[in-house]
Order: structure tokens, then C-alpha cells, then sequence
């Protein structure tokens, strides 16, 4: 008998046993090993996990794009995406850009490879991941591991991200809007990151910015007088009235004065329903603007009175329409009812601080329901541009930076935003008034570096009261001024001259116009 026949056959174990046993047992090891590791981890390691239709992934990816560390990256993904701040504060460490500073380059985590970095003398692992569920959507992920069994320095590193975010943010009002990326939009996504507008370059009647800003001033302010009798928090703005007479506008600027977020509301987008507008709603921070633009077209195009799935037949309950034609196809895709619509904005409301702006352009058509006191609180006219706001827009559009407010006159609105309704009028310029363009045209020796800086406004405010004079009250609108004096950048007197032609030829091609909303 040779010696390896021996040994098998005085084995216990037939030999596929043994080597059962020992794959048993080097599993049996490993996955000792592992779950040591995985505790080792869970007791050494804190991760934190940012999603992307989350705010704070913004703060994360800005923060991580200003980290010295991508200085010493081996794989970075470069980016133009602005992290929903201005662009001035997003930069690569040498201000990389081809095209100038209209497309700066920024630096984010690739989704290749681990990257590594110090914070506060604490090791941290980043990983950034990306999933498409379908064809519709794609995800967004970051995970920063830090080796450290000390929680405090998640906080650190939380406050750190948030601090460098809201300094970049320091002149800028985000706007969010649903997050157009899944089919059924339940949640916000932070699409730009506009300069906060002054609201001295917003010129309306007399008292109405002063009355906005002081109302909603007041209102926020005030969360413990109607905690105390119990009134519900909520107030409400309906501006309507002409467009491009300022809407807008003034709620950007309020917002940045007011030190808020505009979220912008689109009632007529393809797959919201009831539910998911009270999904979308509770969603709203604490402290916000809602804004439903042009109300009334969502009315038209998707708020019905009948429930989702109601009988269409029904006479009395009928599509709320404003008699224009529409996109069947959004009419269909869209199910938000009024009496969802109301409950959302009594959600909107609800919650501290919130204020709600609504604009349209056609204030009979909407419900009593909508704009009842309690809903939309103060409802606010915007007009046709008079001769006034016409004079001040020439003269704010002209005058250097820097200068407009050593003006006096003129000056529409009380300009600081924190009079109240009574304004305060400063002494009007010396008068100044030719009579003719010849006239002026004369006068208009060009600017000198030696002149008078004070003689420059009076000029200019010259040839506003001229243009003004151009202008007929309340049959233009601001934007229609802008634009006209937007073809004379740099020459005022070109404007003045030539704007009795252009007013001719708008108000004659403009009839109709001038007909919807005298
Ligand atoms: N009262 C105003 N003062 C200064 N600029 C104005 C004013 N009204 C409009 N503009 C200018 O016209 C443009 C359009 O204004 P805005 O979008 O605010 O108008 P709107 O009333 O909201 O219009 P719409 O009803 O069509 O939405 C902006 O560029 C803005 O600067």
C-alpha cells in the first residue's frame, strides 16, 4: 500500500468533506473580518450624505469647489455649474475661463474616483454618485466620510459649508421651482441665484413699494400678536394690472430686502395634481416668498372646479376659462382643482413666515375664493406707465452709477424703502426746461471730465421732464420705456429726440393693447 492511500484511507473524512470544511471555515473568517471592519467603521468613521434635491447639497458642492485640497485632486470633474450662487463667487483657484467672466469654471467631485481630504486635522473620504432610475430623472449624491468618532465635527463642517453659502449668497436672492427632473414634481430645486435688485430702481406710483415693503415688514415682525389671538400667520399679495408695469420686479427686490427666497409656483406644469401641490407646498421652508405668476393663465390652462376625475359634462362646474385658446395636451396632463388650489395657498400661508405673491394680468377673471382677504390680503394695481415714472425711469436709465442718490428731484417713491406711505419729497432741481429738442440738442455740449457733476443731473433731468413730456400717461408700459431707451445706451439726447416718432408708432400699432387693459 503506497503512503498516500494510507493516508486517505485512515482519514475519518472523506477528502470533498475536508475541503467543504476549510471553504466553511475561510467564509466563516471572512465574514468575521467584515463585519469586524463594518464595526470598526461604524465606530470610527461618520458619513454624511447630501441628496441633490436637497439645499444643502448646494452649500456642500460650493464648499468642496472652494476646498484647497482639489488643488492636489488626481480626478476632478470640471463644471460651469454655479451651485446657485452668483458666478463671481464660484472660480477655479487660477480663474481659469476661456470666454471671460460670462462662464466660470468651477471644480467638483468626480464620480470615478474616492477623493480624499483634511478637515480641521481629520481624515475625510468623498464620494459623489449618480443614479438614472429612468429615463426621466437622474440623482445626484455626495458622501463624506470623516475619520472621527467626535460628532461635533459633522456640525463644524455643516456650519462651515452653510457660512461659505449664504456669504456668496450675501447680495443674491434665490429662486427655486419644482424640481422638473421626476415626473410627478414633489419637491424644489434652486434654479438660479439673481443680484438682489435695489428697490429704487423699481419706480411705481407713489407709496405702493413703501406699502408692500412696510406691510410685509410689519407682518413678519408680528408672529406673536397673531400667536396671542390666535389669527392664522399668513398674509397674502395680489399684484395685478398691466404687463411689464414692475410686478415682477418689485417682488425680486422685496425679497432681497426682506432677506427671502422666492420659490415660484407653476400651477400648469405637466403632472402636478392636488396632492402633489400639497406635497410641493409643505415642502416650503418656514421663512419664504411663494409666487404663482400670472395666476390666472393656470386657471386657464389647468385649475378646474371639479375634482380630478369629476364628471366633465357638468355645467355648472366647468373649467374655469378666460375664453383664449391652449394647449390641450398641458389642459390634460395638469389636475389641480380650485378647491385644491385653495387649500394649498391656506397651506402656503399657514406656516411661520411664509408671505404669498400671486400677479396676473386679469384680475376680473379670477374667483372670489382666491382673492378673498385671508388669502390675498392687500391686492395691489399696477399701471401704465404715467409721466412721472416716465421722467424718473429716463433719469435713473442715464444717470452714472453712484450718482442717483445725490438727486433730489423727482424722486418718485421715497427711495430707501423705509418711509412709509407718506414720502418724503426732497426739493425738486432748478428748473431747467427746453422746450424744443433743437433746443436741447443745442444745449447737450458733450460731458466733460471738468464738469460739475451736479450740472450733469440737472442737464439729465432736463431732458427726463422732456422725454416725459413725450410720453402719454398711461399708455405705455415701463418695460415697452425701457426697451425704447435701451436702443440709446449711452445717447439721452438721441432718446429724447426721436421719441415722439416711437411713441406715434407704438401707440398706433398698440391699439389693441392699449384697449385690454385701459
Ligand atoms: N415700474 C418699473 N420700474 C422699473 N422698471 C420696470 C418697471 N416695470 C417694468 N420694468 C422693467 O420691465 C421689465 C419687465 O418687468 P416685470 O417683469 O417686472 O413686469 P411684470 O409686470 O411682472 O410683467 P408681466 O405681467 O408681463 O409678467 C423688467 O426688466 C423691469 O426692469
Amino acid at each position: 500500500m503506497r503512503p498516500t492511500d494510507f493516508s486517505i484511507s485512515t482519514s475519518p473524512l472523506p477528502e470533498w468533506m475536508r475541503l467543504f470544511l476549510v471553504a466553511a471555515m475561510l467564509d466563516f473568517l471572512r465574514r468575521i473580518s467584515q463585519t469586524a471592519l463594518e464595526h470598526v467603521n461604524q465606530v470610527c468613521w461618520i458619513t454624511i450624505s447630501f441628496e441633490d434635491d436637497d439645499t444643502c447639497y448646494n452649500w456642500i458642492l460650493h464648499w468642496l469647489s472652494k476646498h484647497p485640497s482639489w488643488h492636489e485632486a488626481r480626478s476632478v470633474q470640471v463644471t460651469t455649474r454655479t451651485f446657485g450662487v452668483p458666478l463671481q463667487a464660484v472660480t477655479t483657484p487660477e480663474q481659469v475661463t476661456r470666454e471671460g467672466a460670462a462662464r466660470t469654471l468651477s471644480y467638483m467631485p468626480s464620480t470615478q474616483a474616492k477623493h480624499t481630504m483634511w478637515f480641521k486635522g481629520y481624515y475625510a473620504v468623498i464620494r459623489r454618485e449618480c443614479q438614472q432610475p429612468d429615463e426621466y430623472s437622474r440623482r445626484e449624491s455626495i458622501h463624506i466620510s470623516i475619520l472621527t468618532r467626535n460628532n461635533s465635527i459633522v456640525d463644524q463642517l455643516l456650519a462651515e459649508a452653510k457660512q461659505f453659502y449664504v456669504d456668496a449668497q450675501n447680495d443674491a436672492v434665490s429662486i427655486y421651482v419644482q424640481d422638473n427632473r421626476s415626473w410627478t414634481p414633489r419637491a424644489w430645486r434652486q434654479v438660479a441665484s439673481r443680484p438682489k435688485r435695489p428697490l429704487k430702481s423699481i419706480i411705481l406710483e407713489r407709496g405702493i413699494k413703501e406699502k408692500l415693503l412696510n406691510d410685509a415688514r410689519r407682518f413678519l415682525g408680528s408672529a406673536e400678536w397673531y400667536a396671542e389671538r390666535g389669527i392664522p400667520f399668513r398674509r397674502g399679495y395680489l399684484l395685478y394690472g398691466a404687463p411689464g408695469s414692475g410686478k415682477t420686479s418689485v417682488i425680486q427686490s422685496l425679497a432681497g430686502e426682506l432677506g427671502l427666497d422666492v420659490y415660484v409656483l407653476t400651477l400648469n406644469r405637466a403632472g402636478l395634481d392636488d396632492s402633489t401641490l400639497c406635497q410641493l407646498v409643505a415642502e416650503l421652508p418656514r421663512r419664504c416668498i411663494a409666487l404663482i405668476e400670472d395666476i390666472d393663465a393656470a386657471f386657464f390652462q389647468s385649475v378646474s372646479r371639479r375634482t380630478p376625475g369629476g364628471d366633465d359634462s357638468g355645467h355648472n362646474e366647468g373649467v374655469v376659462s378666460l375664453g383664449k385658446g391652449g394647449d390641450k395636451r398641458d389642459a390634460a396632463q395638469c389636475r389641480v382643482s380650485l378647491s385644491g388650489l385653495l387649500n394649498a395657498l391656506d397651506g402656503i400661508a399657514s406656516q411661520d413666515g411664509r408671505i404669498l405673491f400671486a400677479t396676473t394680468n386679469h384680475y376680473a377673471a379670477l374667483d372670489p375664493a382666491l382673492t378673498r382677504p385671508g388669502r390675498m390680503d392687500l391686492h395691489i394695481e399696477f399701471k401704465l406707465a404715467d409721466k412721472d415714472q416716465a421722467e424718473e425711469l429716463f433719469f435713473r436709465f442715464f444717470i452714472p452709477s453712484g450718482e442717483e442718490n445725490e438727486d433730489g428731484g423727482g424722486n418718485l417713491c421715497g427711495d430707501d424703502g423705509n418711509t412709509d406711505i407718506g414720502v418724503i419729497y426732497l426739493p425738486p432741481s432748478p428748473p431747467l426746461t427746453p422746450t424744443s429738442t433743437e433746443k436741447l440738442v443745442a444745449e447737450d455740449t458733450p460731458h466733460t471730465a471738468t464738469e460739475n457733476a451736479e450740472n450733469q443731473r440737472i442737464r439729465l433731468r432736463g431732458m427726463a421732464k422732456q422725454f416725459a413730456r413725450a410720453v402719454p400717461d398711461r399708455q405705455l408700459s415701463m418695460a415697452g420705456l425701457q426697451g425704447y431707451l435701451m436702443l440709446y445706451k449711452d445717447h439721452p439726447v438721441d432718446a429724447v429726440r426721436n421719441v415722439a416718432a416711437w411713441v406715434e408708432q407704438e401707440i398706433g400699432g398698440n391699439t389693441f393693447a392699449l384697449r385690454l387693459y385701459e
